[in-house]
């Protein structure tokens, strides 16, 4: 391999992440040439329209995937959380880099978290999940669609379109926005989505080479964490139609996952946790994805 090609999405947070790679690639390997590959995907054309309404998560990947098909990319970068719960067959994922910070953000010009906001604030987000747990918490609010990349999300906030806007600090932090979050949405309080704040590359499982190359950048930690957190998604038949958090921690080898199912209209939510062997991730995120539907998961699902 003379040139290393890494499709990436074109937003900055997008960019950011990519480079990223490029430069954790250069440090490993100082002889690899690189060249980013930015393409634009249904999904970031589409703004105008929830993501539930058309077509889900997939709509980031395809464009990547279609050019990696076609011999004119490598591999791709991911948010982990914006990968179906299944690959496209023919596609592997090598590597899940070490995970940054998990919790969503509480962005506000005057309000300090979500319990200063006066009655009624106007809060954008377009997230089931996210606004779910905010309705759960306050039914006063006036919770209103924003779509868009991070950058023009935060324009949008200081439009004055919005008294808040919640994004996830991960992305804020990337793009240099620290100062912007007024307050961190922790577990378990308030959970994020599967697999937020992971980075992954996707390459096709045809390319030996390419997979080894990407699989030193691999964190066995994150990996087993966002594992039981898209297994638990994936058992509740998660998708952007459904209100879904999760996140996992690792204390030694036992991996502790908390879930929650809710409804974005009323505020209702089930919650589970469980705890396992790492090495069960998977059967992690079945146990409490059932313990969920035990407690009527699937009225929230339908
Ligand atoms: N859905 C967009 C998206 N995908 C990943 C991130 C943040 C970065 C990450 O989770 O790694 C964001 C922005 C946001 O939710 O605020």
């Amino acid at each position: 391999m003379k040139t290393l090609r890494i499709a990436t999405r074109k937003s900055p947070l997008a960019l950011w992440q990519t480079e990223h790679v490029a430069a954790l690639l250069r440090a490993r390997h100082p002889d690899l040439a690189i060249e980013l590959v930015p393409l634009s995907t249904r999904g970031d054309e589409l703004l105008d329209r929830s993501l539930a309404a058309i077509g889900g998560k997939g709509l980031f990947l395809k464009e990547l995937e279609l050019a990696m098909l076609r011999d004119e990319a490598d591999c791709a970068v991911h948010s982990l959380k914006d990968v179906p719960m299944l690959l496209e067959p023919g596609f592997a994922m090598p590597a899940i880099l070490a995970r940054a910070d998990a919790a969503d953000a509480f962005v506000s010009p005057r309000h300090a978290d979500i319990a200063a906001l006066p009655a009624g604030a106007r809060v954008g987000t377009s997230s089931l999940r996210r606004k779910a747990q905010l309705r759960a918490l306050r039914c006063d609010l006036r919770i209103e669609d924003l779509r868009g990349n991070v950058n023009s999300r935060l324009a949008k906030l200081d439009a004055g379109q919005y008294d808040a806007i919640l994004l996830a600090c991960a992305g804020l932090q990337r793009l240099g926005f620290d100062e912007r979050i007024r307050a961190r949405l922790d577990a378990p309080y308030w959970l994020p989505a599967p697999a937020q704040g992971a980075i992954a590359i996707e390459c096709r499982d045809d390319a030996p080479a390419i997979h080894a190359l990407l699989a030193g950048l691999d964190d066995a930690d994150t990996r087993s964490r966002v594992s039981a957190e898209r297994a638990m998604n994936r058992a509740l038949d998660g998708s952007c139609h459904v209100p879904v958090a999760a996140f996992a921690t690792l204390q030694g080898d036992e991996l502790h996952l908390r879930g929650l199912v809710g409804s974005a209209e009323s505020g209702r939510q089930v919650r589970a946790e469980g705890r396992a062997p790492r090495a069960a991730a998977e059967a992690l995120g079945q146990e409490v994805a059932a313990r969920l539907l035990a407690q009527g998961a699937r009225d929230f699902i339908a």
